[in-house]
C-alpha cells in the first residue's frame, strides 16, 4: 500500500551499512533531512559520497540499515509504493549523464515518458517549461547537449531533475569542472529552485562555494560513517584535523575570507 507521509522527512538514513566487492564502504551511516533544507554532503575522494547517493536511490541495496524515503523503507517497499516514492526525487548524476543522440528537450523529457502515459504535446510543453526555468535559452532546447557549454548542459541535468515536480533533488557535484562564474550560476539556479519550489536537496559536492552560499548544513562523511551534521559556518569550530583542514586550509574558501573569531589550521596540521 503507498504510504507516503506528506509531513515525514524526506530522507532518513539508520544503520546504513553498504559494501562493494567485498569491502564495506559505509558502517552505520545515520542521518535525518530536515524538509526544505538544502543539505550538503562532503567527505574526501573515495569515502562514499556517490556510494551514498547510489543506495539512496535503489540502486545498491544496503547490507544493513534503513533507508527511508518520505517516510516509507525504500528496500521494503512493494512496487506501489516504491512507484509513488520514485515519482517524489529527481537526480542529476555525475558528469550529467545525458544522452548524446537525443535532443536536450528530450533529454528533459525523459523521466516523463518513462513514467506516465502522457500526451507528447503535454510532455513537450513541461519539459520547455523546466527547461527555462533552468535558465537554458530557448534556442538550446533542440540541440544535441555536445552542442552546450558545461554550464548549459548541468541546467539540462538539473531541468531533467526537476521535470516530474519532485519533492527532493539529489545532485551530484553539480558545479564540478565548471568555472567559478558558471558555477556560481548553477549555485544560484539550485538554492532559487530550493526556495522557490520548497524542495529539498542533497547536494554532493567539493565546492567550498556551495556549502558557504546554498546548504542549510553539511553533513560530513568520514571513516565509513557521519562525522557531524550542522552548518557550515558550525564545522569551522569541529575539532576534527581533516574536517578543519579541508574547509579552513589556506587553499579553501574560508581561508580566504576568515571569520576573525576561528583558529585557523596550523601548517603541520595542513600537512598531515
Ligand atoms: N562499482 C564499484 N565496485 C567496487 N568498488 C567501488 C565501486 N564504486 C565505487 N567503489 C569504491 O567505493 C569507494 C567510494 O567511492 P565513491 O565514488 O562513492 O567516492 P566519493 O566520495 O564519491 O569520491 P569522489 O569525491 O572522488 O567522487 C571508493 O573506494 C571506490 O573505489
Amino acid at each position: 500500500m503507498t504510504n507516503t507521509h506528506d509531513d515525514a522527512s524526506p530522507l532518513i538514513l539508520e544503520g546504513v551499512v553498504t559494501e562493494l566487492s567485498g569491502r564495506i564502504i559505509h558502517d552505520g551511516v545515520d542521518l535525518v533531512m530536515k524538509r526544505g533544507e538544502v543539505l550538503g554532503l562532503v567527505g574526501a575522494s573515495g569515502s562514499g559520497k556517490s556510494v551514498l547517493l547510489r543506495c539512496i536511490i535503489g540502486l545498491l541495496p544496503p547490507k544493513a540499515g534503513t533507508v527511508r524515503l518520505f517516510g516509507d523503507d525504500l528496500y521494503q517497499a512493494d512496487d506501489r509504493t516504491l512507484a509513488a516514492i520514485k515519482q517524489r526525487w529527481g537526480v542529476l548524476f555525475q558528469a550529467n549523464a545525458l544522452f548524446s543522440d537525443f535532443s536536450v528537450l528530450d533529454n528533459i523529457a525523459m523521466p516523463l515518458r518513462e513514467h506516465h502515459g502522457l500526451p507528447e504535446e503535454l510532455i513537450l510543453s513541461v519539459a520547455r517549461m523546466k527547461a527555462l526555468a533552468s535558465g537554458l535559452p530557448e534556442d538550446a532546447l533542440w540541440k544535441f547537449p555536445s552542442e552546450l557549454s558545461g554550464g548549459l548542459q548541468k541546467r539540462v541535468g538539473v531541468a531533467r531533475a526537476i521535470v516530474r515536480d519532485p519533492d527532493l533533488i539529489l545532485l551530484d557535484e553539480p558545479t564540478a569542472g565548471l568555472d567559478p562564474i558558471m558555477a556560481a550560476q548553477i549555485d544560484a539556479l539550485i538554492g532559487g529552485l530550493a526556495s522557490e519550489l520548497g524542495l529539498s536537496v542533497v547536494v554532493v559536492t567539493h565546492d567550498l562555494d556551495t556549502l558557504y552560499t546554498i546548504c542549510d548544513r553539511v553533513a560530513v562523511l568520514s571513516d565509513r560513517t557521519i562525522l557531524a551534521v550542522a552548518p557550515v559556518r558550525e564545522l569551522e569550530h569541529s575539532q576534527d584535523p581533516w574536517l578543519r583542514n579541508y574547509l579552513l586550509g589556506t587553499r579553501t574558501r574560508a581561508g580566504r575570507i576568515a571569520d576573525p573569531k576561528v583558529v585557523h589550521p596550523s601548517p603541520q596540521e595542513i600537512m598531515s
